[in-house]
């Protein structure tokens, strides 16, 4: 895949002496959805900032496209769209004026029909003549958007989305989001929701106190690190585990009432040689119940062990 983003050894100590990004590696691939997830205070809205030009690095480069981000600031800028965290809209402005002004800023000629297109697109429309203050939260983050997106960017960066918006718009800018990539727009955003990265993104990466300690295939992830269990509800209890049962990755739990046969992806061949045991010693079971490990346990024992899958993040090239 063809690399948009390439970010090698970044370093940034704040003047406080405080160590915010401690050796960043990472590649962003043109038209990814790539998830940056991170508890409080990991690192991620300074990683976003520095790519945006906003915070100057410590240490190692940045580069956009080829253009280094220091050396060649605007045509590297001009190729980055950036979605704040917090609402940076002049409240008196129209929609239309607002976002008409934001591609000005970047240089661009005027270009009403993208204008519209964008805002249409952000069911923005019908609101183009009003003023920001009188919009409703979701329609200002709405505005933001259509803003980053005023002078065409390659890339859009979206700093915690949907902090503090309710479901609906959560699923309304999930899909907003999916469109822009399906429309060739490369993504990355920061959330501290799982749930988020779990839905969204083709890749995830996960910082913790400055340093990336995971970047990987959302599928690739889950299969990795995510184990699958089976749980047999049985019509009569087990006093014990029994010995014919030996060999399998089987336990005993809900005080003898279930069996849990615990795999990974190439164990599955289990699941048929259990219910054969079963049967053969006459066992008999109500119910059937699969699961996977969520992205969540993941990202827990990522965050609080540390050990596990650091060594999957990448190295520098
Ligand atoms: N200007 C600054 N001066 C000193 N320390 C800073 C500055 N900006 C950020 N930090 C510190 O750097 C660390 C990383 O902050 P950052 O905002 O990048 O984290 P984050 O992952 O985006 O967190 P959140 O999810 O809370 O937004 C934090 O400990 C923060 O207090």
């Amino acid at each position: 895949m063809e690399p948009i983003i390439r970010i090698r050894g970044l370093t940034k100590t704040y003047q406080s002496g405080f160590s915010a990004l401690k050796g960043v590696d990472l590649t962003i691939n043109r038209g990814e959805i790539f998830a940056l997830l991170g508890p409080n205070g990991a690192g991620k809205t300074t990683l976003i900032s520095i790519v945006c030009g906003i915070v100057n690095p410590t240490g190692g480069e940045v580069r956009v496209d080829g253009h280094d981000i220091q050396r060649d600031y605007r045509r590297a800028r001009s190729l980055i769209g950036l979605v704040p965290q917090e609402l940076t809209n002049n409240m008196f402005d129209t929609v239309w004026a607002t976002v008409n002004l934001s591609r000005g800023l970047f240089g661009k000629p005027p270009n009403k029909p993208l204008v519209e297109q964008t805002l249409r697109d952000l069911s923005l429309w019908d609101k183009r003549d009003e003023r920001i203050m009188n919009l409703s939260g979701g329609m200002k983050r709405r505005v933001l958007i259509a803003k980053a997106l005023s002078h065409e960017p390659a890339v859009l960066f979206l700093d915690e989305p949907t902090a503090g918006v309710d479901v609906a718009l959560r699923r309304d800018m999930w899909e907003m989001v999916r469109k822009l990539r399906d429309s060739g727009v490369t993504i990355i955003l920061t959330t501290h929701y799982i749930e988020e990265a779990e839905e969204m993104a083709d890749r995830i990466g996960v910082i913790t106190g400055g340093e990336l300690v995971l970047v990987e295939e959302k599928a690739t992830l889950m299969r990795k690190l995510g184990t699958r269990q089976l749980t047999v509800h049985l019509q009569q209890p087990l006093a014990a585990l029994p010995e014919w049962l030996g060999g399998l990755p089987v336990q005993l739990s809900e005080n003898g009432h279930a069996l849990v046969y615990s795999f990974g992806e190439q164990e599955q061949n289990g699941v048929a040689e259990l219910l054969r045991r079963l049967d053969q010693h006459g066992i008999e079971f109500k119910d059937l119940h699969s699961s996977q490990s969520s992205l969540e346990d993941i990202f827990v024992s990522l965050v609080h062990g540390r050990g596990r899958g650091a060594d999957s993040a990448e190295a520098p090239q």
